[in-house]
């Protein structure tokens, strides 16, 4: 019944929002989403597989594979120990152009967008049903900002504060080729993703179905 009426799809505003948190809509474009796209189709394939992650012993709704570091709950390690022992794939000197690029868009300063040099990026696969649950990104040493690229359907991204998964906190919509970038105050704010809007991927973005997130990080890890 619900679904006859109105979805609550939130406004798709540009803007800081909050404060070290800034949205970039329409940041990538259609030609990028779709290269970036047939990149995912190699990485998922491996040396490390794309999988769910399990968290106490439940396999998360989200599929992730990862470059440069393998991220598991809550560590970064070079080799996948929790999938096959594969080392994966190292983080592309593109990305580290892109990431600072994004850096530039947000309005961080010279310096900081030098120094940025990101060496994980946790790659992850949304189908219609995926949710992801109010979390901080916080397994890394480096609290330098994170950037956030989404490719293909839609999403609810609830973006809140850094002291608790409650209120405040914003909802925001974060369609293909949107840019997020949070880091300063923002860098450790619990955020998730309350709903993947089925069929909302734009033609020629490279994904019929579903949707793709990078998020890159610098680990601030050796070795
Ligand atoms: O899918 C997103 O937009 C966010 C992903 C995320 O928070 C994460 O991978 O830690
Ligand atoms: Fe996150």
């Amino acid at each position: 019944m619900t679904a006859l009426f109105t979805p609550e799809i939130p406004e798709r505003d540009g803007g800081e929002v909050a404060p070290g948190a800034t949205l970039v809509p329409d940041w990538l474009t259609r030609e990028q989403q779709k290269w970036i796209v047939d990149q995912f189709r190699e990485w998922v394939q491996g040396p490390v597989p794309i999988r769910a992650a399990k968290v106490r012993g439940h396999e998360m709704s989200v599929r992730t594979v990862c470059l440069g570091w393998h991220w598991q709950p809550y560590k970064y390690t070079r080799e996948a120990t929790d999938v096959n022992g594969a080392r994966v794939l190292p983080f592309p000197d593109w990305m580290i152009r892109l990431g600072r690029d994004a850096l530039k868009a947000t309005r961080h300063d010279a310096a900081a967008i030098r120094s940025y040099t990101p060496d994980t990026a946790l790659v992850n696969y949304y189908d219609a049903e995926a949710r992801l649950g109010m979390h901080q990104d916080k397994d890394e040493i480096s609290r330098a900002p994170v950037v956030s690229l989404s490719i293909g359907d839609s999403c609810t991204f609830r973006f809140g504060n850094a002291e608790s998964r409650g209120k405040p906190y914003a909802d925001v919509l974060l369609a293909s080729g949107d840019l997020f970038v949070f880091g300063g105050p923002a860098r450790l704010a619990y955020h998730g993703v309350t709903k993947v809007h089925e069929s909302t991927a734009p033609e020629g973005c490279g994904l019929s179905r579903g949707r793709i997130n990078i998020t890159m990080r610098m680990t601030g890890l050796d070795g």
